[in-house]
């Protein structure tokens, strides 16, 4: 039996900084945000659903979905956000839920899911230990400003749609503080794993 580890976070924590460097130690990371894209493709359930409700005016002259304004309207609305998880999110399972299962096939010792609303969505079932990757709020606030080019306000509404992350870590099984360098970072995942028996040599 594979062991499935949940990768949670809150937007720019660093979750993706850190399956980076599990995907260097040849671990299989599932990754919801890419999952939720492949979701809303043109054609797929989900896309037509996010049509019939947001209207045509959610889409870019080539018919793909304008991510920048669906995000300015369910970041703001909490209403349109649990509508838009309501279509969204059952496609997300389905979709990891298939790739878990191919990985499972494949005898793989390790996956990883990397979620950010693992918790909010109450996800856990899915998963054995989990790693939050924690940041206090304005490290989260500074570094998602700086690589979305958003402004205050918009990164502020972003971080306000999730649990706060001093609520996560209580919830988790451990908590990589990622204030610090990002090679403080690896060296606390590294640490995570090999308390739970996972050895892999970091190249
Ligand atoms: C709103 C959308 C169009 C914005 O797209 P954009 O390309 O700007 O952002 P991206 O998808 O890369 O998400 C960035 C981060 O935003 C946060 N986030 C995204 N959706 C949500 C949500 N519904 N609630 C809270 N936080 C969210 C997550 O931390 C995520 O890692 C997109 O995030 C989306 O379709 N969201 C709904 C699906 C979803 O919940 N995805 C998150 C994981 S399943
Ligand atoms: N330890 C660190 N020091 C400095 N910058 C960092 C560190 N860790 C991550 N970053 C930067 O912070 C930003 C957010 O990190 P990352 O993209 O890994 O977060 P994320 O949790 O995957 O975000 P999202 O959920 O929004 O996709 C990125 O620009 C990344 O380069």
């Amino acid at each position: 039996m594979s062991l499935v580890i949940g990768l949670t976070g809150g937007i720019a924590s660093g979750k993706s900084t850190v399956s980076n460097m599990l995907k260097e130690m040849d671990i299989t990371v599932v990754d919801a945000d890419v999952e939720a894209r492949l979701a809303v493709d043109k054609g797929e359930p989900a896309y037509l659903k996010i049509i019939a409700e947001f209207g045509q005016e959610i889409l870019l002259e080539n018919g793909d979905i304008d991510r920048q304004k669906l995000g300015a309207i369910i970041f703001y609305q909490e209403e349109k956000r649990q509508l838009l998880n309501q279509i969204v999110h059952p496609e997300v399972r389905k979709r990891m839920m298939e790739k878990i299962q191919k990985a499972t096939e494949n005898q793989e010792e390790l996956i990883i899911l990397d979620i950010p609303l693992l918790f909010e969505s109450k996800l856990t079932f899915m998963v054995e230990k989990t790693i939050l990757v924690y940041v206090d709020r304005e490290t989260q606030l500074k570094r998602l400003m700086q690589r979305n080019q958003l402004s205050a306000a918009d990164a502020l509404a972003r971080v306000n749609s999730q649990m706060p992350l001093a609520e996560k870590v209580k919830l988790a099984d451990a908590v990589i503080d990622n204030n610090g360098s990002i090679e403080d970072a690896k060296k606390q995942l590294i640490e995570i794993l090999a308390g739970w028996g996972i050895q892999k040599t970091y190249q």
